[in-house]
């Protein structure tokens, strides 16, 4: 490992699947879910990737994961692409990355005590069953449940106590990175902040790397460092958290930061312009159709990534002009109405 070396790399990375044919003679479809994606993750930190539903985030997760590989680019974690390797490196990748969902429901076993539950990943990477389990209530109290919770079953649990059994499971096997796919988003506000303070603490303990999933802005800056915005399959904006999420560039950005100051949480949030089809993505920028600064180079060329200073990297034409506020609203969609 070198000095600079950072936990993930992402160099590129797409995704696009393939839907079969709806009859013996039609065209398979194509969705590209990931698009041409980069970005970094140093050690000990957390990159937080938000964007509305349907915008492939559980993708790059998924991809991360090894559940979905690329069709296009280059995955590293410490150095070493993901998907070239040997058994060995692979049982090893599957030890240090750990996951942890929305619905810890759909994740643990309903008819597994909480010992087996968080002992599970340990036994399945070669620990005989009893010493794994004899590591249960350490493993408990970590993240703060009592030890007679070893006895007891998920539906016994509240939503916030599965959730931290969840992060004892993950957590059973010594991971360096953890891939938290919204992971309180179906808790109480209440139970939400003590998850979200558990992770901090046990990033700061344990030196963990996070790639966190979120689609609630607080929630994903209280815990992120940097913060990548997906529209769409691409990164459209990415950067230090506090500049993304407090001064965004990109009008995408712009716009969900707005509607979330009203507390909308972001599934709910309604931006005005046509959502383009997936299968029938438009040319040149893809949120043009959305964007009220929208012009006929928004129509004609796809914005690269450029540097905005200060680790800032935005994919818009005209993000100086939006920021300055001297671009007129003419988006083409108005004028085509
Ligand atoms: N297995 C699959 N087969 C076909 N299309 C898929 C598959 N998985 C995801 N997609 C499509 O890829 C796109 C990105 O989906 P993804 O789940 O990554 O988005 P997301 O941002 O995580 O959304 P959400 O917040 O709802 O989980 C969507 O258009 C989705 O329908």
């Amino acid at each position: 490992m070198t000095a600079n070396e950072p936990m993930v790399e992402a160099s590129g990375i797409g995704k696009t699947f393939t839907l079969p044919a709806q009859s013996l003679f039609g065209e398979a479809k194509r969705v590209a879910a990931v698009v041409d994606v980069s970005f970094r993750i140093p050690h000990g930190r957390t990159f937080g990737l938000v964007g509305e539903s349907g915008s492939g985030k559980s993708t790059i997760a998924k991809m991360l994961l090894k559940l979905e590989a690329p069709t296009e680019g280059d995955l590293r974690v410490e150095g070493q692409p993901i998907f070239r390797q040997s058994p060995a490196e692979e049982l090893a990748y599957r030890r240090k990355v750990q996951a942890v969902f929305q619905d810890p429901y759909g994740s643990l076993s309903p008819r597994m005590r909480a010992d087996r539950i968080v002992s599970e990943p340990l036994r399945a990477h070669g620990m005989p069953r009893r010493e794994a389990e004899a590591r249960a209530p350490d493993l408990l109290r970590i993240v703060g449940l009592p030890p007679e919770a070893a006895l007891k079953y998920p539906h016994e649990f509240s939503g916030g106590q599965r959730q931290r059994l969840a992060i004892a499971r993950a957590l059973s096997v010594d991971p360096q990175l953890l891939v938290l796919d919204e992971p309180v988003s179906a808790l109480d506000v209440s139970v939400r902040a003590q998850v979200l303070a558990l992770l901090r603490d046990m990033q700061q303990r344990l030196g963990l790397t996070y790639l966190f999933i979120g689609h609630d802005l607080a929630v994903v800056r209280y815990l992120s460092d940097i913060v990548g915005v997906m529209y769409f399959g691409r990164v459209v904006e990415v950067g230090p958290a506090r500049q993304v999420l407090r001064q965004p560039f990109h009008p995408y950005t712009r716009r969900l930061v707005a509607l979330a100051s009203g507390d909308a949480p972001l599934g709910a949030v309604r931006m005005q312009g046509e959502l383009p089809s997936p299968l029938n993505p438009p040319s040149g920028c893809l949120f043009r159709t959305r964007c009220t600064y929208a012009d006929t180079t928004c129509i004609d060329q796809r914005p690269e990534m450029r540097d905005a200073g200060s680790e800032h990297m935005v994919a818009c034409h005209h993000y100086e002009a939006v920021v300055a506020g001297t671009k007129a609203e003419t988006g083409p969609q108005l004028r085509e109405a």
